[in-house]
């Protein structure tokens, strides 16, 4: 495995009269939070990383390996969005297959991985449950069991916490914890709380207006008091 996940050299994204660039090296079964106000491109980040999103200029390389002419469901990458994730009319289970096979085609071995990664996420006897029937954390689950099958191993989450109240987001912080740790996953999560970056995260990237404005190690991160954006996401008195 490379030491470098993900590497974004010089990558240009260009929206009308908009330009955000990015370039950053995040080191393989790194756990980092993206951070940073509203419209500063977190998104976008996510998006290029995935696929979704083709830079105007620049490279975007992925376990050290090129992307540029690999499709989203060609890289070697999850992404779990806000909300969305899952489609209404398929049953639990068959929303985690999907990871496997979108056909649906899953043998024996298949089904019990299935299983296997509903039980890992908490969700156990919910196989036949429907996506309606769920609350928002319940949700998340699901697709995180469907990551989990993927086996990909970067792992985008658009803000993962953002639905869940106090007590199921140290719960989500925890699993996502364990997760990584068993495996050796790389994980970048959007997160608008200095809190979720305390839990989970080894680093931050902090976005503002198109650019990545600091990438540190959370010990640093946690006591910077510049630039001003990152002391007032933190409830610093800037210097
Ligand atoms: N498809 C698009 N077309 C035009 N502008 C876009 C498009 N996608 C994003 N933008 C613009 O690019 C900027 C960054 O958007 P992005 O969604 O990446 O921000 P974000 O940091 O994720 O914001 P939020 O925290 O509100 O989700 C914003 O100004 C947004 O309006």
């Amino acid at each position: 495995m490379p030491d470098t996940a993900i590497r974004l050299s010089d990558v240009t994204v260009r929206f009308d009269e908009k330009r955000l660039a990015f370039d950053c090296a995040i080191p393989a079964g790194a756990a980092v939070a993206v951070a940073g106000p509203s419209g500063a491109g977190k998104s976008t980040l996510f998006n290029v990383i995935a696929g979704f999103q083709k830079p105007a200029t620049g490279t975007v390389a992925l376990l050290g390996q090129d992307m540029a002419a690999r499709d989203p469901a060609e890289r070697p990458v999850s992404i779990i969005f806000q909300d969305n994730n899952l489609f209404a009319h398929l049953s639990v289970a068959e929303n985690v297959g999907l990871g496997i096979d979108p056909g649906l085609k899953l043998d024996t071995a298949a089904r019990q991985r299935v299983f296997s990664a509903l039980s890992r996420v908490g969700l156990g006897g919910y196989e036949r449950r429907m996506p309606g029937s769920l609350s928002g954390g319940e949700r998340q689950r699901v697709a995180l069991a469907r990551a989990l099958v993927r086996r990909r191993p970067i792992l985008l989450l658009d803000e993962p916490f953002a639905a869940l109240d106090p007590a199921m987001r140290a719960d989500m912080a925890k699993l996502l914890s364990e997760l990584r740790a068993e495996t050796k996953s790389t994980l970048l999560f959007i997160t608008h709380q200095p809190e979720d970056i305390r839990r989970l995260a080894d680093r931050v990237m902090f976005l503002e207006a198109g650019a990545i404005l600091l990438d540190a190690p959370v010990d640093e991160f946690l006591v910077s008091r510049h630039p001003p954006a990152v002391a007032k996401f933190l409830g610093h008195s800037a210097i």
